[in-house]
């Protein structure tokens, strides 16, 4: 479902200069796990809400997400030469226009946003409710500002709090977001909303450490990203500071501390989202 509405996500009839159209098309149907999009998704549904309603702001969060992943891959950032299985943007489109084509990523996603209330008939209140929280969980207090503290961090992270406040704002922040959106499509109760952030905020950390594992013990072609990158920028993560074993177990630890978050609140049919938990932490692709 997914899939199927990123292809209609930038209508052809669009007035948009060609290769900005083509660069932001080729990052976005390069082929990810489509991970958070999902969640938005598995969120409604297993809190009742239609899933038409929150497609587009499951593709907002997919258009988000992969304007940071174009602009994380640039020479300025962690300048990588492969993504998804294929060649960044910006080895394909050049710089300037993959920094654009992230912009227009971004902006559009607060477009898609309002068509869950304009398409879809859900309430103007809950819109509202989602746009502010994009703007807080992707901005400066969330992902951007979790970027900007790896960037500033880079070698010089001594604890590991330092680093759980830079993986809670780059990655988790987008996760908790997805779930709360697909909350607030829902309908969902302040009570329901808090555990879908603490069940994201675990599984978000969960997430990146088995990422940052992944990148020592990983396959390059499964993971359609170079491996060691981590090494080579020598970036400071969780299995540098704990090894990989106690990295696996605190991955394991979070999965269940996430589930065990989601079964005390009183939702109904959690099951998706805790086959979504499991999925994430058996993940080597
Ligand atoms: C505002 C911006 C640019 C945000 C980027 C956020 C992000 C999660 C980048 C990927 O992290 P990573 O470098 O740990 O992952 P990967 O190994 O996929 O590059
Ligand atoms: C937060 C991290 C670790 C960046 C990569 O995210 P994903 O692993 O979800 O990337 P895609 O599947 O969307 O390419």
């Amino acid at each position: 479902m997914v899939e199927a509405a990123l292809i209609q996500a930038l209508p052809a009839a669009w007035d948009v200069p060609g290769s900005l159209r083509e660069s932001m098309h080729y990052s976005l149907m390069a082929g990810g796990k489509r991970l958070r999009p999902i969640l938005v998704l598995a969120a409604a549904e297993v809190l009742g809400g239609s899933l038409e309603a929150a497609m587009p702001v499951a593709l907002a969060i997919e258009m988000v997400h992969t304007y940071s992943l174009v602009h994380d891959d640039l020479p300025a950032m962690d300048n990588d030469d492969y993504r998804r299985g294929k060649l960044t943007n910006h080895k394909v489109y050049g710089e300037a226009m993959a920094i654009l084509a992230g912009d227009a990523l971004l902006t559009q996603a607060f477009f898609s946003i309002t068509q869950a209330h304009k398409g879809h008939g859900i309430p103007a209140e809950r819109v509202l409710a989602i746009t502010e929280e994009l703007a807080i969980y992707a901005g400066a207090r969330g992902m951007v500002g979790g970027q900007a503290a790896d960037m500033l961090g880079e070698q010089g992270i001594t604890k590991l709090e330092e680093l759980a406040f830079i993986h809670t704002h780059k990655t988790s922040d987008l996760i908790v977001f997805s779930l709360r959106a697909g909350g607030h499509i829902a309908g969902a109760t302040v009570a329901q909303l808090r555990a879908l952030s603490e069940f994201g905020n675990a599984i978000g950390l969960a997430f990146q450490i088995q990422d940052d594992i992944l990148d020592i013990i990983g396959d390059e072609k499964k993971l359609g990203k170079p491996v060691k990158s981590d090494e080579k920028q020598q970036k400071v993560t969780y299995p540098f500071f704990i090894g990989i074993e106690a990295s696996e177990q605190k991955v394991k630890d979070l999965t269940i501390q996430a589930k065990e978050a989601l079964l005390r609140a009183q939702i109904a049919h959690p099951e998706r989202l805790l086959q979504l938990a499991d999925y994430l932490m058996q993940r080597d692709h």
